[in-house]
């Protein structure tokens, strides 16, 4: 049995031990993607796309118009002779020591700049988080190689001239209060000789080019899909390709994120507990094989449809498992549930201590359930009980909330066949076989056996 929420969770890569001693796991680089190309030439639209489609990562937006040098009074009332599409224009030495820190996971404070007084000091400034993805994005991010040195991936929107040309206009005159002989000037003076200048020689070091800006949905699928493989999570979903990770969302990270705050109460654990393992179920139901069939809808309408398998049983491990036997019961009406006990403590592993099983199990398929994939060890106690049972291995759907990388090795090794459904992957498993950044003793928390007091 589990006992009590010992971590005190500091961030995704390390955590402090009760005696005080750091437990280290990989620190993991955030991934930085410049984003440069012309004004308006739909960066921020293709920032934006990235962001939409990352939404299982942490992702922070840098701008470089944020590290625009504060005027003089004397410049501010030559403003119109002042090029801001030179790169004199950034504090480069401020923008290169804030991603710098940013890159070595620490939370930094940008300038706010605002486009209408042209300071930086009048609106409060930005604080960006460390994140899993840092985008930086502006017109000259390509230009100083110290910058695109910090950079794991390099991009370029490439949009036409006129067409940019049209929308800095309707910005402008719009967005930014500006009258349309101003923007005309300043385009002919400084921003079309500087785009030829320094913009445009940047997209030669750029590693993808992006033609037509925001409207290329294609690109933007396929810098993410690589961003993604560069992330390991989804690597564990190559090399075996049994193992479903739920499609995230934000509604699904924010049940993550509540019931694996250290602080949220026993009802929340329970509630967004449940919440997650009946989507975690419904997906796994989706892999049990169904047969076809075709019905009349009250329209007098042919519908081709499926019928659900009917060959199925529950099994869970006592006693977290037990927690998604109602989900179970919800989605299955009247399905079977055995219940295995394994015993982990003690010098000789994980013993099975227990275990009731239907009678004719080898004839149907089974949803194992377990909430936490930790080491493997209890899982693949279980797996084998039910293999000797008769089950064929392809037979078993293994359902969990999060699993590590460990425990997936360790069970996808001995039984290549079986399926592994789970809503996240973390980061790794302790010494003290506990899954980091985790959720703390799963059973303790949602049975409410949990000793420690919680912080007010
Ligand atoms: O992959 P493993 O390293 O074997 O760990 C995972 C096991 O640990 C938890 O149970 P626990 O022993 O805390 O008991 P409980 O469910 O009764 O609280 C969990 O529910 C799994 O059964
Ligand atoms: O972190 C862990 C590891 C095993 N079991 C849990 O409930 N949590």
């Amino acid at each position: 049995m589990g006992s009590g929420l010992k971590e005190n969770i500091k961030n995704h890569s390390s955590a402090i031990r009760p005696n005080g001693s750091e437990v280290h796991t990989e620190q993991k680089q955030p991934f930085v993607i410049g984003v440069a190309g012309g004004t308006a030439s739909g960066k921020t639209t293709v920032c934006n796309m990235i962001i939409a489609q990352l939404h299982d990562q942490r992702v922070a937006l840098v701008n470089q118009d944020s590290f625009y040098r504060m005027l003089s009074k004397e410049k501010l009332k030559q403003v119109h002779e002042y090029n801001f599409d030179h790169p004199d224009a950034f504090d480069t030495d401020l923008l290169l020591s804030c991603m710098e820190k940013l890159k070595r996971g620490q939370a930094v404070t940008v300038p706010n700049y605002d486009y209408k007084s042209r300071r930086n000091n009048t609106l409060p400034q930005q604080k960006v988080n460390p994140s899993d993805v840092i985008i930086l994005e502006g017109i000259l991010v390509l230009h100083d190689s110290r910058v695109r040195d910090l950079m794991n991936m390099k991009i370029f929107v490439d949009t036409d001239s006129d067409l940019r040309l049209a929308r800095r206009i309707q910005r402008d005159t719009i967005e930014r209060g500006r009258d349309i002989r101003t923007v005309l000037d300043q385009y002919s003076k400084f921003v079309k000789p500087s785009f030829e200048e320094f913009i445009l020689p940047s997209k030669k070091y750029a590693d993808i080019i992006i033609p037509r800006g925001g409207d290329n949905d294609v690109a933007v699928d396929l810098i993410v899909q690589h961003i993604r493989t560069k992330f390991g999570q989804h690597d564990l979903c190559k090399i075996y390709p049994n193992v479903f990770i739920i499609h995230s969302t934000f509604q699904i990270r924010g049940m993550h994120t509540l019931i694996r705050d250290v602080n949220s109460t026993t009802h929340d654990f329970v509630f967004y507990a449940d919440r997650l393992i009946r989507l975690v179920v419904e997906h796994g139901l989706g892999h049990l094989p169904f047969t076809e069939k075709q019905i009349i809808t009250p329209t007098g309408s042919v519908y081709s449809g499926v019928v659900f398998c009917k060959r199925l049983c529950g099994v869970s491990i006592i006693r977290s498992g037990e927690s998604m036997e109602n989900a179970l019961r919800a989605c299955c009406k009247g399905i079977k549930i055995g219940k295995i006990l394994i015993h982990g403590e003690g010098n000789n592993g994980p013993r099975l201590m227990y275990e009731k099983l239907p009678e004719d199990i080898a004839s149907r398929h089974v949803l194992l359930l377990d909430p936490i994939l930790a080491s493997g060890n209890s899982s693949v106690q279980a797996i084998s009980l039910l293999v000797s049972k008769g089950v064929p291995e392809s037979n078993i759907i293994f359902l969990n909330l999060v699993a590590t990388p460990e425990g997936i090795h360790t069970v996808c090794k001995k039984f290549p066949e079986l399926k592994i459904v789970t809503s996240e992957i973390d980061v790794s498993l302790d010494d003290d076989l506990r899954v980091i950044p985790g959720m703390g003793e799963f059973g303790d928390r949602y049975f409410g056996t949990d000793e420690m007091p919680r912080q007010p």
